[in-house]
């Protein structure tokens, strides 16, 4: 009976160690570090919000930071803002992402880039019966359109890079990138649509010592969140308040986290290391740790997210009964 139980200890031990040896062999790509200090950080949408954030922060590092966004009042305001705060300089860049042109004479001006954020995103929430394929086609060019582009016109001296450091190319998705919500038809479609641009692209690109990240986070506090509350379905605020609303500085602190420890998926918050879990999928993992957290846990995360659904469908439920009365 002891020999027997100490037979179980053993396998029970021996068991998760042998699994966590064989993924840290297996996980692809390789772990990779990315250096910011005195390289140059490109951030788009970098004049607001999670962007500026993120560009305070890339240059509080030793960043040489450049920020673009299409309204040049709001740039200057927020090199300003960032020279008040760091004594640094960023350059800034007036164009938008749907014109090629226009993000290619920037990519021309800005020479090579180390990290490239790709982060402007425009959110017109609304059912779609109710919203015009006008809002539709506005958040996909932004959001969709808009980062292939950036990345046509700055990947060439990305590759062509005298550096021959490990660089980076990081995408901000959203928490409604990896789960369709209630108002975000089009939203949720532009920022599905970033992880499969990210997982080809990866494949594509880790020849050349670039690396992939995916940036995915709940409600943010930034201008743009208080414009979109102003039209939210009350149903979108419901299902969205399932995962917890948090700073765009908290937000730009596990971006630049992410980018430099080169992980393919970040998520932001605890609800947001639940999503990756269950939504891992086939994407490339670096870290054997999460990858065995994956491994071992894929089937409780899919019962809790069924748990999700079932509540998320409950208050659509209610929502229809009352509002029948
Ligand atoms: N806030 C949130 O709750 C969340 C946000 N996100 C994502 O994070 C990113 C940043 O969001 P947030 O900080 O809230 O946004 P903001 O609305 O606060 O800022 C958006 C930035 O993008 C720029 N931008 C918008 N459209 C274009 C365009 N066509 N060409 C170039 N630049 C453009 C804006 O400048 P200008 O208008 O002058 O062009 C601004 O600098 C977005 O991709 C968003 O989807 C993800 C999850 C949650
Ligand atoms: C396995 C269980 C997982 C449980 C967690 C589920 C939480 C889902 C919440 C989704 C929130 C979406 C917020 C989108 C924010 C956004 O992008 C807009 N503000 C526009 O910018």
């Amino acid at each position: 009976m002891a020999a027997l139980s100490l037979l179980s200890l053993v396998a029970l031990l021996l068991l998760p160690a042998l699994l966590l040896l064989l993924l840290s062999l297996i996980v692809r790509p390789r772990p990779v570090r990315i250096p910011l200090k005195n390289r140059h950080v490109f951030i788009t949408g970098g004049s607001s919000g999670i962007g500026l954030a993120l560009a305070h922060r890339a240059a509080a590092e030793g960043a040489r930071v450049s920020i673009l966004a299409r309204s040049q009042a709001k740039l200057e305001e927020a090199k300003q803002a960032i020279r008040l705060a760091t004594g640094i300089d960023v350059a800034t860049f007036s164009a938008d992402v749907r014109d090629f042109d226009a993000v290619r004479r920037a990519a021309e001006e800005a020479g090579p880039v180390d990290v490239l954020v790709v982060n402007q995103g425009v959110f017109v929430p609304g059912e779609l019966a109710k919203q015009e394929l006008e809002e539709v086609r506005f958040m996909i060019d932004v959001n969709l359109i808009g980062s292939f582009n950036m990345i046509k016109a700055f990947l060439p001296a990305m590759k062509a890079r005298t550096d021959r450091r490990p660089a980076s190319i990081a995408l901000m998705s959203s928490q409604a990138g990896q789960v369709g919500i209630y108002g975000y038809t089009a939203y949720s479609a532009s920022k599905f649509g970033l992880r499969g641009l990210a997982e080809a692209l990866q494949q594509e690109i880790i020849a050349d010592d670039i690396h992939v990240s995916l940036v995915f986070p709940p409600d943010t506090d930034t201008p743009g969140l208080v414009e979109e509350n102003k039209k939210r379905p009350p149903l979108t605020s419901i299902i969205a308040a399932s995962s917890g609303a948090m700073k765009a500085d908290e937000v730009a602190e596990k971006t630049l986290n992410g980018i430099k420890s080169g992980s393919f998926i970040v998520p932001c918050n605890f609800e947001g290391y639940l999503l990756a879990v269950a939504t891992a999928g086939l994407s490339p993992q670096r870290s054997y740790v999460m990858a065995f957290v994956e491994v071992v846990s894929a089937g409780i995360v899919r019962l809790a997210g069924l748990f999700f659904q079932w509540n998320w469908y409950s208050s659509i439920e209610k929502w229809h009964a009352q509002s029948k009365q």
